[in-house]
C-alpha cells in the first residue's frame, strides 16, 4: 500500500473578470501521484504548473475560494479536513516555499520546538539547529530578524525535528550555501531510507535526480510523466514523454537546447493534449482529447504517442 496516493486531483478556482463575469479556472486537472514509503518523489515542473497547489491539497491548506475534487489518501485511508488539521505538522510536515509562513510573532526556536512530539524539545532543536549552521543567538530571534536562507533553515529544521512520516518539502533549498543545500538533501534521504516518504518539489531536476527514487513530471497542472531516475540517461531515450525527454535535452551537461513556446495559462487551456501546441510529435489525433495516463515500462505517461 502506498503511504499517500493522489487520484483524479482537480482544483478550480472561481475568478471574475471584467468586474462581474465569473470564470472557472482550472488549474490542476485530473493528477494523479503516489508516494510509497522508504522513497523520495521529486515533483518537477514548470513556473505555474500545480506544484505549490499538489502540496497544499494534501495538507489540506487551499484557500477557501478553490474547488477540490478527487480523492486523496495517506496509509490507504480518505484525508478529509479533520484528518489533514490532525496530521498536519505531526505525521506530514511541510516545508513551505514560502519563508512567510513561521509565525512572525513567535521567536523561531520556540516554533521548531513546538514540533517536537516526544523527548527534549530543546536539545532537539539545538541539535537541529547546529546541523543546519543556525547559531546559538538564533533560537531567540523573530522570523522578521532572519536573512532568507535562515528563514529557510529553520523551516527545515521544523520539518526534521517532527516525527513526521512524510514530508513535502516546497522548494526547499533556493539561496541556501551548497554545504546546507547538501546536508539538507542528505537528511531527506535518511529519513525515506528509515522507512519514511519525502515528496521533494523542485525547479532543478539536478538535484532530484542526485537523490530521488522517481520523478513526476508536471505541465500545466497535470501530471505528464512518472519515471524511475534511472531512465534519465544518454540522450533520454528511455524518457517516456517528449516534454519530459525536452527537459532532459535542455540541461546544460546534455544538448542544451531550450524548448520553444511556454506552457499555456489556466485561462487558455488548449484541446487535447496540454503540450501538443509545441510537440513535435503531436498529430491531429492529440488535439481532439485529453490522453488518459497509462502504465508504460514500469512508469507513467500521458501521451499516446509514446512507446
Ligand atoms: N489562490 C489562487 N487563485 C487563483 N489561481 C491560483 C491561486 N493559487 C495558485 N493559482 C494558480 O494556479 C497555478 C499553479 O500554481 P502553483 O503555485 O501550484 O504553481 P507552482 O508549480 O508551485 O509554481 P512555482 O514553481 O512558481 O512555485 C498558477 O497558474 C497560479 O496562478
Ligand atoms: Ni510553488
Amino acid at each position: 500500500m502506498s503511504i499517500l496516493e493522489v487520484e483524479n486531483l482537480s482544483v478550480s478556482f472561481k475568478q471574475y473578470t471584467d468586474g462581474f463575469k465569473e470564470m472557472n479556472h482550472k488549474v490542476i486537472s485530473s493528477l494523479n501521484v503516489t508516494l510509497e514509503a522508504g522513497e523520495i518523489l521529486a515533483v518537477v515542473g514548470a513556473s505555474g504548473s500545480g506544484k505549490s497547489l499538489l502540496a497544499h491539497a494534501i495538507l489540506g491548506l487551499l484557500p477557501s475560494n478553490a474547488n477540490v475534487s478527487g480523492t486523496i489518501k495517506y496509509k490507504g485511508e480518505e484525508l478529509t479536513p479533520t484528518r489533514q488539521s490532525g496530521l498536519r505538522g505531526k505525521e506530514i510536515a511541510l516545508v513551505p516555499q514560502s519563508v512567510n509562513y513561521l509565525d512572525p510573532l513567535m521567536r523561531v526556536g520556540s516554533q521548531v520546538r513546538t514540533s517536537v512530539e516526544n523527548g527534549d524539545a530543546v536539545a532537539a532543536q539545538r541539535k537541529v539547529f547546529e546541523r543546519y549552521r543556525l547559531g546559538k543567538e538564533v533560537e531567540n530571534m523573530y522570523p522578521f530578524q532572519l536573512s532568507g536562507g535562515m528563514a529557510r533553515r529553520t523551516l527545515l529544521s521544523t520539518a526534521m525535528v517532527s516525527d513526521a512520516k512524510v514530508i513535502i518539502a516546497d522548494e526547499p533549498t533556493p539561496g541556501l550555501d551548497p554545504i546546507v543545500i547538501k546536508e539538507a538533501l542528505d537528511n531527506f534521504r535518511e529519513f525515506a531510507d528509515s522507512g519514511c516518504a519525502v515528496m521533494l518539489i523542485t525547479h532543478d531536476i539536478e538535484s532530484a535526480l542526485q537523490i530521488a527514487d522517481k520523478i513526476a513530471v508536471f505541465y500545466a497542472g497535470t501530471t505528464i510523466e512518472v519515471a524511475s531516475i534511472e531512465n534519465f540517461v544518454g540522450k533520454g531515450e528511455e524518457i517516456r514523454h517528449p516534454y519530459t525527454k525536452a527537459l532532459w535535452r535542455a540541461l546544460p551537461q546534455n544538448e542544451f537546447i531550450p524548448i520553444p513556446g511556454s506552457q499555456p495559462h489556466p485561462s487558455s487551456l488548449p484541446p487535447g493534449c496540454l503540450f501538443a501546441p509545441r510537440c513535435e510529435m503531436a498529430t491531429p489525433e492529440c488535439r481532439q482529447a485529453p490522453p488518459e495516463m497509462r502504465e508504460l515500462r514500469d512508469g507513467m505517461v500521458r501521451c499516446i504517442h509514446a512507446t
